[in-house]
């Protein structure tokens, strides 16, 4: 029997319910089915080279070629019939249930013996932020700020501590272009890093592997860095077409030496924990084999220390750095925003895409 236009619609309605993503190709197959069954053959100019998103859209619906309305009413109904079952539904979400004050989707976020621990939870993306993920760090941090913790811990789970922009973040064009993107990824990052800038109490990340891009530069406005043996060190921005971010072109210098830290931020000069900790960037390093145990030993013992005095001497520490760490913020993001625009970091993102499949 064909889909009727009732079946049409309610698929439609159930691809709303759905929980989990079902992933990039599917949706494409989706939206070209959508589009063949209620608009015919694509007959719309094709999109730029870097419009990636319009692009992808675009070529998927034209591959459908002349396929009648009704073949791909019907293909589009059993494609969500399939998805239905496979995929569990947001209809099973209780009504009324706020993510927010119950969980993070990103994140676990848990607080006991005086600790609050951040924990990057993409293991399977090793744990690339996401425009959420940068979100509901900034929430989580508001909220350990306010808590009553005496520190405040930022670890990974699963084998890296962060593979650092989640580089599927450049993909999701809005209507204003990439122009209006990267203005809109400057204000998140600047935001973003100034919640680590303002952060009040201890600060420490617990670098349970490799680290890259944005997830190292920032580790310049922690406190403490412990990591594990197996963990590395990678800002690969100028491979990508970008620059130094997380106020690392200040914090890097200082910490290293203005050569050490242009080794790293320009020549994507990969350290092991071994070299970051001899340049002062880690503060410790671990046994991998040993790391959890020591290192949580060790927080729980500084989390028992007087938590307001802990307080101000960070801020005698930090404070006379604030106003300039802020400057330097905006100058970073404002220079990376004219970056992201770039030939160079189009052309770094596309190959990193196409390599992974993405486009
Ligand atoms: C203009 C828009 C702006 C938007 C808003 C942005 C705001 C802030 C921007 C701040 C800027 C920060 C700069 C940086 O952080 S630069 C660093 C970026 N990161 C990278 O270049 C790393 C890329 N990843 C890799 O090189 C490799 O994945 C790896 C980390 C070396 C691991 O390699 P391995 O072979 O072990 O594993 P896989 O490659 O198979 O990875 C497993 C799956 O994870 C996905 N993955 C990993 N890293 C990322 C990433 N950074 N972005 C997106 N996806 C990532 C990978 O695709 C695999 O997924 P799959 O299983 O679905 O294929």
């Amino acid at each position: 029997m064909r889909a009727s236009q009732k079946d049409f619609e309610n698929a439609m309605n159930q691809v709303k319910l759905l929980k989990k993503d079902p992933g990039n190709e599917v949706k494409l197959k989706l939206y070209s089915l959508y589009k063949q069954a209620t608009e015919g053959p694509c007959n719309m100019p094709k999109p730029g080279v870097f419009d990636l998103i319009n692009k992808a859209k675009w070529d998927a619906w034209n591959a459908l070629g002349s396929l009648p309305k009704e073949t791909a009413r019907q293909n589009y109904v059993d494609l969500v019939s399939s998805l239905s079952s496979s995929l569990e539904s947001s209809s099973q979400v209780e009504p009324g249930t706020d993510r927010k004050s119950t969980g993070y989707e990103t994140l676990m976020v848990t607080s006991e013996d005086g600790i609050t621990k951040i924990m990057l939870n993409r293991p399977t993306k090793k744990n690339a932020l996401n425009v959420e993920m940068y979100h509901e760090i900034m929430h989580a941090l508001k909220a350990a700020s306010k808590d009553d913790s005496a520190i405040t811990v930022l670890t990974g789970n699963g084998d890296y501590y962060s593979s650092g922009n989640d580089l599927t973040n450049f993909t999701d064009i809005p209507p204003g272009g990439v122009e209006e993107k990267a203005k809109n990824g400057a204000i998140l990052l600047r935001e973003f890093v100034g919640c680590f800038i303002d952060f009040p109490k201890p600060l420490i990340a617990v670098v349970n592997g490799p680290a890259v891009g944005i997830s190292v530069t920032l580790l310049g406005l922690f406190d403490a860095v412990y990591a594990s043996d197996r963990a590395t060190f990678h800002t690969p921005f100028s491979h990508l077409g970008q620059s130094p971010e997380g106020c690392s072109s200040y914090t890097f210098p200082k910490i290293m030496s203005p050569a050490k830290a242009t080794e790293m931020l320009v020549f994507g000069k990969k350290l092991t924990a071994g070299e970051a900790c001899a340049q002062g960037l880690v503060t410790e390093v671990f046994p991998d084999s040993t790391f959890q145990k020591e290192v949580w030993t060790r927080l729980k013992a500084f989390a028992k220390l007087p938590p307001n005095a802990m307080r101000i001497s960070k801020e005698i520490i930090r404070n006379r750095e604030k106003e300039k760490l802020h400057a330097v913020n905006a100058e970073e993001c404002s220079v990376l925003q004219g970056r992201w625009l770039s030939d160079e970091c189009m052309n770094a993102v596309v190959n990193f895409l196409s390599r992974k499949s993405k486009l």
